[in-house]
């Protein structure tokens, strides 16, 4: 195919896309909705802009299948990206230089501008070649997911239009993969930022007395911390993956008495605060880390009080009846062994499935018991999401495209077998 569609115009798509600047905490949403409306009408695809919030769209494409009545596929991407220290990269982040090796150095080129363009340009091929879907395929492009997804995946999983979107299958971000084998993600970890918060009284510099807020705050570091080294000796010691222990890292500090040259140095502050980034498996305890919590590391014994805001959530997983569930990736799950095969199909190889460390929008949708994949296509690859010099090889991303070419022709193919229509009538 990719001597019909030439890989310059399909780099120089990608490019436009990553020079969009849709860095927190001001994204250009609307200069990027307008691209990807662009983009889906020259390959005849359905659109809509969903504004849950106004000035946040949310694109949503749709490539009708010839089977509406079977559950749909939803090829989901999130448009924004985390902000940059511009001078601390070698080029330019929104500029989507590409270097002599073939490096394209941009924000999102990894989180996850490749995904969302990688998947129209698939569609591009398959169209090109005559393909027709059986089940439905929907593509959405949503806003916010770096800040927690509140006014864009979470509303839009909520909302009537998804209901009626009948989705069977989500596919969504996965991370790079320093290997040849593609990394793949059946589950992740829910954040919960935590801000602590300890009360003393006041006191001379010079004075030592018990329960002042510092100490009373400096006893839960303590603890905390012996908390994060109990998790990371089990990642260390090979027993657990990153993505199966709870991750805890202090973020902030906020205490002292500001004075025009600095804090007052010969007075014990009032008050004194820490915020902690927690990551939670699924299969966490989360009752027991919230008794941690509120015994351990915030107790009223100590004068201390906790917030964990508008991010924690409970059930990170859950079946229908809200109970922790893991989801499956055995042969109980269709939609994996199906990846699986399409990947090998083009000539890829994937890993063993992993829990996400960190966080994605498809909690949303795992939340409501659908299955949600995380993967995304670049093998050979330094994992640099987030950080600075964020970049992908071209020759990767091309390949990728091949990926979900083979995927989405899988996915929207895939009819359950009449055997197994037949037993659920029995019953
Ligand atoms: C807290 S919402 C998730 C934002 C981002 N994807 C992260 O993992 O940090
Ligand atoms: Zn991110
Ligand atoms: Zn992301």
């Amino acid at each position: 195919a990719d001597d019909q569609l030439p890989a310059s115009a399909i780099i120089s798509r990608f490019q436009q896309y990553l020079q969009i600047n849709t860095a927190q905490p001001t994204p250009l949403y609307r200069v990027a909705a307008d691209f990807l409306l662009a983009e889906a009408e020259s390959l005849s695809l359905q659109s809509q802009t969903l504004e849950f919030v106004a000035g946040k769209p949310l694109v949503l494409l749709k490539w009708p299948g010839s089977d509406p009545t079977l559950p749909s596929i939803l090829l989901y991407s999130h448009t924004d990206v985390v902000p940059v220290e511009h001078h601390k990269w070698s080029h330019p982040p929104f500029e989507a230089h590409v270097d002599p090796d073939g490096n394209i150095y941009a924000r999102g080129s990894q989180d996850m501008k490749c995904v969302g363009m990688q998947y129209l340009e698939a569609i591009r091929r398959l169209k090109a070649s005559g393909f027709n879907p059986v089940r439905n395929i929907y593509l959405s492009f949503a806003p916010d997911e770096e800040i927690g997804g509140h006014d864009g995946a979470e509303k839009f999983a909520d909302s009537d239009v998804f209901k009626n979107m009948n989705v069977g299958i989500v596919l969504d971000e996965g991370l790079a993969s320093p290997s040849e084998e593609y990394k793949m993600f059946y589950g992740e970890r829910c954040p919960w930022w935590l801000v602590i918060k300890a009360t003393g009284p006041p006191g001379h510099g010079a004075k030592l007395y018990d329960n002042s807020a510092m100490e009373n705050l400096f006893k839960s570091i303590e603890t905390v911390r012996k908390f994060r080294a109990s998790q990371f000796d089990l990642v260390k010691a090979g027993l657990k993956a990153e993505g199966e222990v709870i991750s805890v890292n202090m973020v902030f500090l906020k205490a002292g008495t500001p004075s025009p040259t600095g804090f007052v140095m010969n007075l014990q502050p009032s008050e004194a605060e820490a915020g902690f980034d927690i990551r939670v498996p699924p299969t966490a305890d989360v009752e027991s880390l919230e008794r941690r919590i509120a015994e351990e590391w915030a107790p009223t014994s100590r004068n201390m009080t906790y917030e964990l805001g508008q991010f924690k959530q409970k059930t990170p997983v859950t079946d229908n009846f809200g109970r922790p569930r893991v989801p499956t990736t055995g042969s109980s799950n269709p939609w994996w062994a199906l990846l699986e095969k399409a990947v090998q199909k083009a000539g890829g190889k994937l890993g063993k499935p992993e829990i996400f460390p960190a966080s994605t929008d498809a909690r949303y949708f795992r939340n409501q018991g659908l299955p949600a994949i995380g993967f995304s296509p670049m093998a050979n690859t330094p994992i640099l999401l987030h950080d600075h010099n964020e970049h992908l090889n071209q020759a990767e991303y091309l390949k990728g495209i091949d990926m979900y070419e083979s995927i989405i022709k899988a996915y929207s193919s895939y009819v359950e077998h009449p055997s197994k229509e037949s037993s659920k009538d029995e019953l």
